[in-house]
């Protein structure tokens, strides 16, 4: 019997973040592993067109909740969205719910965040700070409280190259943060914000440092912890391989890539590509609920769900298996055929930038023009660019984490829990999860059909013929008009035609 999942039996559970990536999973598990709990109360604001009810209901007629359905058969009673927003006053939740959330809520999961590495600094602030502080108000006014975690990410200190499971503070506090963004105007905070953020590459990892301080300052009274997974990917074992539903992080650049865009990149193929699985990251958090309300450790506890210490993987080795994958099972209609340049230098990734990726993209809008259809591709190019240039300062770096209190946890867990909520991934197999991975970005981000194989890949023979042609075109007339004007080409010519016909 599972202590963990006999532990989240009865709860009354809130989570943040349960329609983003990382919030269905949790939810997922908790339900078909503990599905006597007693509600999941989730934080849901309406959004494009559809009403909290809509948004639940799609979530759980998705393929992700299919186990779930038979396990919980009551699941849709189980939970209960409560309209909040988090970039609101209090996270605009009614009194109503706030008084029942109050009296009932056993353990939170805050996953709510923007993960957006462009977003303005206030609008960084407010969601992934001043909610948080907010979230925390609330909480350390519950009567049944047992937990607060908090996820955060590994990369909240990426100025450091070996981060351990501690709070760094950062220069200014949260609450001079806060304040300031009420008063400074956006100009000013423009132009505060690379001085503030010092050493990190975006707005997202800084608040997200100043998330974790605003945790443990505000948290003190409350039994928190928080959890910092570093490059979330696609399920590795549970429900099943494969599943991924946004593009974020590498998913992105596997459908650029395989889609024929994305040809080349500035990435250190040695550096070590820190990936963890959505479920593994799940697992830990699942633990770490169950072991922060039964020990009540203090001071707070941080745990590093990260791959690159126990089993590293670098960006060559998963980009040579994502193209292997491609030759398998390749994307369909594609722009051009997949391949997978990585350069370190900046004038060889410019060079490449320009023949692989803007030319055609030039050419086909060209081509687009003239049989009277709008030009599109050189406008989606330059957005593909602009977030390949924010993922560059990640795949061109290795950290180090230390994952002590990680390791304690797994010790503290019985062999059922161990098995049940697996969070070791030293068992991980990098080239069959990187498979599966591309894979799922297939079936359930571009939603293809694995039927239509044969047909992607006559569509790549066809591309590939194209591109012969078109580079032998190109050949022969650079070398007519290289005959016409230099009597060395012409000379050489006259050598070589002879030979053809020994
Ligand atoms: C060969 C393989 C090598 C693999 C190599 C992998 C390297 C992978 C390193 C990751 C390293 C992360 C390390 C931090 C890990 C955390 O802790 S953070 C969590 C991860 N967060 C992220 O990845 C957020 C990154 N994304 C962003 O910040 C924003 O999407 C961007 C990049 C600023 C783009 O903003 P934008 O131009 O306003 O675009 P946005 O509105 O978001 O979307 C526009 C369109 O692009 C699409 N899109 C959005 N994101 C992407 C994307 N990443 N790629 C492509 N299309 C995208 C959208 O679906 C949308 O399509 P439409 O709906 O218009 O048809
Ligand atoms: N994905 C990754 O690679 C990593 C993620 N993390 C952390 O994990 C957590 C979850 O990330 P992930 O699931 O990938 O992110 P997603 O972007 O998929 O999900 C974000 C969630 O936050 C919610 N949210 C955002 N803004 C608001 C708002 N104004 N009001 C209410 N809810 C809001 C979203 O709701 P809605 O659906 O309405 O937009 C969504 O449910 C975050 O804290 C992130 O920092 C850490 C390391 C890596």
């Amino acid at each position: 019997m599972s202590m963990i999942a006999a532990f989240y039996d009865n709860k009354s559970i809130l989570i943040t973040g349960a329609t983003g990536f990382l919030g269905k999973v949790l939810m997922e598990k908790l339900f078909r592993t503990s599905p006597d709990l007693k509600v999941i109360y989730i934080l849901v604001r309406p959004k494009a067109g559809q009403t909290l009810q809509q948004r639940v209901f799609q979530i759980l007629n998705s393929k992700l909740f299919e186990k779930v359905k038979e396990v919980c058969p009551k699941v849709h009673e189980k939970i209960k969205p409560i309209y909040a927003d988090l970039n609101q006053k209090d996270l605009a939740i009614s009194k109503e719910d706030v008084k029942e959330l109050l009296s009932s809520v056993n353990i939170i999961f805050h996953c709510a965040a923007t993960v957006r590495f462009d977003d303005p600094l206030r609008h960084a602030v407010q969601l992934n700070v001043t909610a948080t502080q907010q979230l925390l108000h609330i909480a350390s006014q519950m009567t049944k409280l047992e937990a607060f975690i908090h996820i955060s990410t590994a990369y909240s200190n990426c100025n450091l190259k070996h981060i351990d499971e501690v709070i760094y503070p950062c220069s200014v506090e949260p609450k001079k943060i806060i304040q300031s963004m009420e008063w400074l105007d956006d100009a000013i905070i423009d132009e505060i914000t690379p001085k503030l953020i010092a050493g990190r590459p975006n707005t997202y990892t800084y608040t997200k440092a100043l998330g974790e301080m605003v945790v443990q300052e505000e948290g003190s009274n409350l039994n928190v912890a928080i959890i910092r997974p570093s490059i979330v990917g696609a399920t590795w074992q549970e429900p099943f391989p494969g599943w991924v539903d946004n593009l974020n992080g590498p998913s992105g650049l596997i459908v650029a890539a395989g889609k024929g865009f994305l040809r080349s990149i500035k990435a250190t193929p040695m550096a070590v590509a820190d990936l963890i699985p959505v479920d593994t990251v799940v697992n830990l958090t699942l633990a770490v609920g169950w072991y922060t309300a039964v020990h009540r450790p203090k001071p707070t506890l941080i745990y590093h769900c990260t791959s690159g210490t126990t089993n590293p993987c670098n960006w060559g080795k998963m980009g040579l298996q994502v193209l292997a994958t491609f030759e398998k099972a390749p994307f369909e209609r594609a722009f051009r055929r997949p391949n997978a340049d990585f350069t370190t230098n900046y004038f060889t990734a410019s060079y490449w930038n320009a023949v692989s990726h803007r030319a055609p993209a030039i050419i086909y809008d060209f081509y687009l023009r003239l049989t009277g259809r709008e030009p599109r591709m050189t406008k989606l190019m330059n957005r593909l660019l602009r977030t390949i240039s924010m993922l560059e300062y990640f795949i061109n770096r290795s950290w180090e984490w230390s994952t002590y209190n990680t390791e304690m946890l797994m010790s503290e867990l019985s062999p059922e829990d161990q098995r049940v909520f697996n969070f070791d991934v030293s068992q991980l197999n990098w080239l069959e999860y990187i498979e599966n991975y591309v894979l799922g970005v297939k079936k359930y981000i571009l939603k293809e059909d694995m039927a239509g194989i044969p047909e992607a890949k006559q569509h790549l023979k066809r591309l590939r013929n194209i591109h012969y042609f078109f580079n032998t075109a190109l050949f022969l007339i650079i070398w007519c008009l290289l005959i016409a004007r230099s009597q060395m080409a012409r000379n050489m010519w006259f050598f070589i035609s002879p030979l053809y016909n020994l």
